[in-house]
Parts: structure tokens; C-alpha cells; sequence
């Protein structure tokens, strides 16, 4: 494991020992891979799992699900022991208050929505939720009648959340449950999954190879590389870290960002995000912008550009002031990292303009980017 890419401070702030925490310390060994987890995670928001194809996001999942026979070590769920080998104890997937969704939703093909949906009520112990209350909060109530296998991959996926939050879990696991939709689709679950987190206080932990869609939703990310934890803490300080690690090659270099909207439409498409009280950021305006007073974004670093004197006869409407604080060569290129006010952000240019503009440590640039650099997934 790498150890400095632990964020610390982040992480003490995250592990406040008033958040109840989910708690995992274990081990399992397969012939060709091993996994080896030790990591306490903050039972609220969502946290995103992410990393490479093969290193062992699933075999996490499945673990504190109860799909993993070979562990050794311990996993505990706020004061629920759910697995403590030296004790011997190993709850049942069903005792565990763990839900769980795919990426397939595996219904119950030979019954209706309705049908799969009251089929979670009668197992579920608890009546914490009504079934019409899941039923709105999935937007599943056009569907009730219809058999599961003529709904859409979407629909058939809020089927699945909608029957796992009726189990009344303490905490969701999510496993690319989008991962075979469209755009669109996507779009709409993740704004689901949002409020449905947000309404219920359902802590949850999301799977997906789609840094584009944690950065939408997670405030914590954990970063798995070959089975062991290489980076856990506040979803921007991790994507921020990433870009500087070479070896793991995981993420588009970027400046991962969540602001406050000060002007929904400037009056030519535009919306501007406060970044701090002297500088703003525009991008382009999208209705969605009208009901939000926050907005995640992203810039890719290779979409900023840096001059030595303030444009003034440009087209780019996005010109911040800032200061080198990293430089950091890599191959043919450097990835600067400029702070501006209190924000660090990510530049790659070539090493060539490095050479032919000096920069230097401590230097005063600006930053330029069309407000189409400026991305979000969901709005
Ligand atoms: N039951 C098993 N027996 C042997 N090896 C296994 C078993 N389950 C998983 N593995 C191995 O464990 C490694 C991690 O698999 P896992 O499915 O957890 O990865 P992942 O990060 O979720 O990958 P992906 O993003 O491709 O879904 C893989 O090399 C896989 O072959």
C-alpha cells in the first residue's frame, strides 16, 4: 500500500468518531489474486469504490455482503459484527442488513414489478418504509402492472434499488449498476440514487470503472489497486492525489471541483460558479442549473492552458490568476499545479511550452479554459 496517498487529514475528518463507521480488516486469498483490506469508511453519503479492472472491487462487495466464503479477519457494520473469524462468526447474507444491486438486476422474471416489489415487503422484518413511498421515490408507479422482462435496462435497474431498499437496509452496495445503460439512463438513475441517499439517510457504497460518475455523487472515494487500498478520503483531494501517481494510471489528470452557483444565466448562456469571492468560473448554462445552489464540475487538465499576461483579445471566457506550486515532468509533458485563491488546479502542457514561457516555482500565471472545459455528468 502506498502510504502517502492516504489522505490523513481528510481521513480524520471522515472517520469522526461520532459517523458510525463500517470497519474492515480481512483477507482472501484466491490462487492468483489476493486481496488485503484494512479500512474504516464513514457511514454517510455515498463512497465510491474504484480502480482497475481485477483489483478486487467485487471481491469487496461481495464480502460485506456475505457472498464471500473464503475471509479471514473482521468486518463490522456500525456494532453488527458480520464477519469475525477468530470468533467464528460469519452472518448469513440475509442477517447482514446489507443490500445489495448489480450490474443485471436479477429479478424475478415470471413476476410483475408489483409482484418483485411485494416480494421484498414479505421478507422484510422491519416497516420503517412504505412500499408507496419506495414506489415514488423510484418513480416505478406506471410500471407496477407490467412483467419485469418487457422494462427497459433503466427501469429494470429501479425495479432492483427500489426491492433493495425495501429490504431496509443499513447500507446499500451499488456494483456498476449502470454500467449497461445509456447516457440518458444514467443520468437519471444517478439523480435517483442521489436522492434516494439524501432522503433516507441510506449510507451507500457505489462500484463503478466511471470516475465521471463518482465525482458526480461520491464525497468519499476508495481507491483499490492489485486487492489493497491505495487511496481513501474526500473524493476531490483523492482525484487530485491520482493525478499525481504515475503508476497507477488510472484518471484523466483533472481539477475536480464542487462550488456554490452565484448567477444561474448571465444573459448569454452562461452560468457562473463562485470559485472565490474575487473569481468566478462560467460554463455553459443547462436548465437543471435552475434548481441547484451547487454544482460538481470537472476541468481536464489538458483542456487549461496558461499565458504570462492576463488575455484580454480572447475568445476563452474562463482567465484565472494563480501561482506555480508543483511542476512535475512527465515525459514530454508537465503537469503544473497552479493554486488560485485557496484551489489548487491541474495543467498539462507540453514540456517545449514549459521551456519557451520559463515557468517556474512561484510564479504568477493565468489560467485559461473555454466554459465547455468546465464538465458535469448530472446536473
Ligand atoms: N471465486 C474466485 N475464485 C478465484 N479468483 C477469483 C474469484 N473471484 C474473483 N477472483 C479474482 O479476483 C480478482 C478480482 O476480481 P474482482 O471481480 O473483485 O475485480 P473488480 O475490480 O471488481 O474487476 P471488474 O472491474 O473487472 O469487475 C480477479 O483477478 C478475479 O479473477
Amino acid at each position: 500500500m502506498n502510504d502517502s496517498l492516504i489522505n490523513n487529514a481528510a481521513l480524520n475528518s471522515l472517520t469522526n468518531h461520532k459517523t458510525p463507521q463500517l470497519n474492515i480488516n480481512i483477507n482472501i486469498s484466491y490462487q492468483q489474486f489476493e486481496l488485503s483490506i484494512k479500512q474504516s469508511i464513514p457511514l454517510n453519503g455515498i463512497t465510491g469504490v474504484f480502480g482497475h479492472s481485477a483489483s478486487g472491487k467485487s471481491t469487496l462487495l461481495r464480502a460485506i455482503a456475505g457472498l464471500e466464503t473464503t475471509l479471514t479477519g473482521e468486518i463490522t457494520l456500525v456494532d453488527t459484527s458480520l464477519v469475525n473469524s477468530e470468533q467464528g462468526i460469519y452472518l448469513k447474507p440475509e442477517q447482514r442488513q446489507v443490500g445489495l444491486v448489480f450490474q443485471n438486476s436479477r429479478l424475478f422474471s415470471h413476476l410483475t414489478v408489483l409482484g418483485n416489489l411485494e416480494y421484498a415487503v414479505k421478507r422484510c422484518k422491519n416497516s420503517r418504509l412504505s412500499l408507496a413511498e419506495v414506489i415514488k421515490l423510484t418513480e416505478l408507479s406506471a410500471l407496477l402492472d407490467q412483467e419485469v422482462n418487457q422494462l427497459s435496462g433503466g427501469q429494470q435497474q429501479r425495479v432492483a434499488l427500489a426491492r433493495a431498499i425495501l429490504a431496509e437496509p443499513k447500507l446499500l452496495l451499488l456494483d456498476e449498476p449502470l454500467s449497461a445503460l445509456d447516457r440518458h439512463s444514467k443520468t437519471q438513475l444517478l439523480k435517483m440514487i442521489l436522492n434516494i441517499q439524501k432522503q433516507l439517510s441510506l449510507p451507500m457504497l457505489y462500484v463503478s470503472h466511471s470516475l465521471d460518475e463518482l465525482q458526480q455523487v461520491c464525497d468519499t472515494l476508495l481507491v483499490l489497486a492489485q486487492g489493497k487500498v491505495v487511496s481513501f478520503g474526500n473524493i476531490h483531494h483523492v482525484i487530485h492525489q491520482l493525478n499525481n501517481n504515475h503508476e497507477c494510471d488510472l484518471i484523466q489528470q483533472q481539477t475536480s471541483l464542487s462550488l456554490p452557483i452565484k448567477t444561474f444565466n448571465n444573459g448569454h448562456g452562461l452560468t457562473a460558479l463562485a470559485l472565490n469571492a474575487q473569481q468566478d468560473i462560467f460554463l455553459s448554462c443547462d436548465q437543471a442549473f435552475e434548481q441547484q445552489t451547487q454544482l460538481r464540475c470537472f476541468i481536464l487538465a489538458s483542456d487549461i492552458s496558461i499565458t504570462l499576461t492576463e488575455p484580454s483579445n480572447s475568445s476563452i471566457v474562463n482567465h484565472l490568476l494563480g501561482t506555480i506550486k508543483q511542476i512535475n515532468a512527465q515525459q514530454n509533458n508537465v503537469l503544473l499545479t497552479v493554486i488560485c485563491g485557496s484551489q489548487d488546479f491541474f495543467v498539462t502542457i507540453s514540456a517545449f511550452s514549459q521551456q519557451k514561457l520559463s515557468l517556474t516555482l512561484r510564479q504568477q500565471v493565468y489560467l485559461q479554459f473555454k466554459a465547455s472545459a468546465v464538465r458535469t455528468f448530472i446536473h
